[in-house]
């Protein structure tokens, strides 16, 4: 991998507007998830989303998905409105979300189904391609209880990948996952962004995973969940997730981040 300083967001167009969103959902009680939202991601661009419990991050990323809908305000995907999911704009989850039924080459040609442009032999073309990507050729054909969580986020990834989003949604993707395998992932991630460029939207719990992905760090403080401060990352890239430099920008964010969580519970 070459290193790579990123260039400033500001500088190339807005992929997604953010624009006034706020989100009340009623169950027992009636909650406020979501208080006056805006934010703009440049094209290309790589912003973390992070926060105490229950901030809003996830419902934040489902409506930029267009999973959910926003009480007030909307989200502009190129300009455009979002009315409701497409193949622009996909998200990853935690849980990786695979069909058991069918192996780690199956579940790949199933995300494909969204390219109906493409023929069948293409879509085999492309599966192979990003399962080698994330290092699987050798599992293609490894039904989901054969493989390790890591191994699944690895399909799940290039199950998001492979119909080729502009624009790539990825709720705590590396969550449950032992620290060694994320690391590895951090390295995988960072290589595909920079070949690619697609503009990820990344939520996380954790500082130092934020810092060591984004351009931008956004810090949601909850109740109800706003941006509290947005911090720039002008590390060069690859980053290392255990560098001292990277560790300086986290402290400075997990102070921050100590500061919503302390304001939450004074409340
Ligand atoms: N479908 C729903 N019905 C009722 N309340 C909801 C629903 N989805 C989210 N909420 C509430 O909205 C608030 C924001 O939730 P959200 O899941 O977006 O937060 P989060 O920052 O992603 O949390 P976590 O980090 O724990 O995943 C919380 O108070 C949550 O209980």
């Amino acid at each position: 991998m070459e290193p790579f300083t990123p260039d400033s967001s500001a500088a190339r167009p807005a992929k997604l507007i953010v624009e006034g969103v706020s989100k009340w959902f009623t169950s027992r009680a009636v909650v406020q998830a979501l208080d006056d939202v805006s934010l703009t991601i440049a094209e290309g661009e790589f912003v973390c989303l992070i926060g105490p419990s229950g901030c809003g991050k996830s419902t934040l990323l489902d409506i930029i998905a267009g999973l959910t809908k926003p009480d007030t305000g909307r989200v502009l995907a190129d300009g455009r409105t979002v009315e409701g999911p497409g193949r622009q704009r996909l998200v990853m989850f935690q849980e990786s979300a695979l069909f058991p039924w069918l192996d780690a080459f199956g579940n790949v040609m199933f995300g494909l189904k969204l390219r109906p442009d493409l023929t069948n032999a293409e879509r085999k073309e492309i599966a192979h391609h990003y399962l080698k990507l994330v290092g699987l050729e050798k599992f293609e054909h490894a039904h989901v209880h054969e493989l390790s969580g890591g191994m699944k986020q690895r399909v799940a990834l290039a199950r998001a990948l492979a119909p080729d989003p502009q624009v790539l949604l990825m709720d705590e993707p590396f969550g449950a996952l032992d620290a060694m395998t994320r690391d590895q992932l951090y390295d995988d991630i960072q290589g595909i962004w920079m070949e690619s460029r697609k503009t990820i939207v990344f939520v996380t719990h954790n500082v130092r995973e934020a810092v060591c992905l984004g351009d931008r760090v956004v810090l949601m403080s909850p109740s109800p969940g706003r941006i509290q401060q947005v911090f720039r990352i002008p590390l060069p890239r690859p980053r290392d997730i255990n560098s001292p430099e990277l560790a300086g920008h986290a402290s400075r964010i997990a102070a921050a981040l100590k500061g919503t969580r302390m304001e939450a519970a004074s409340e």
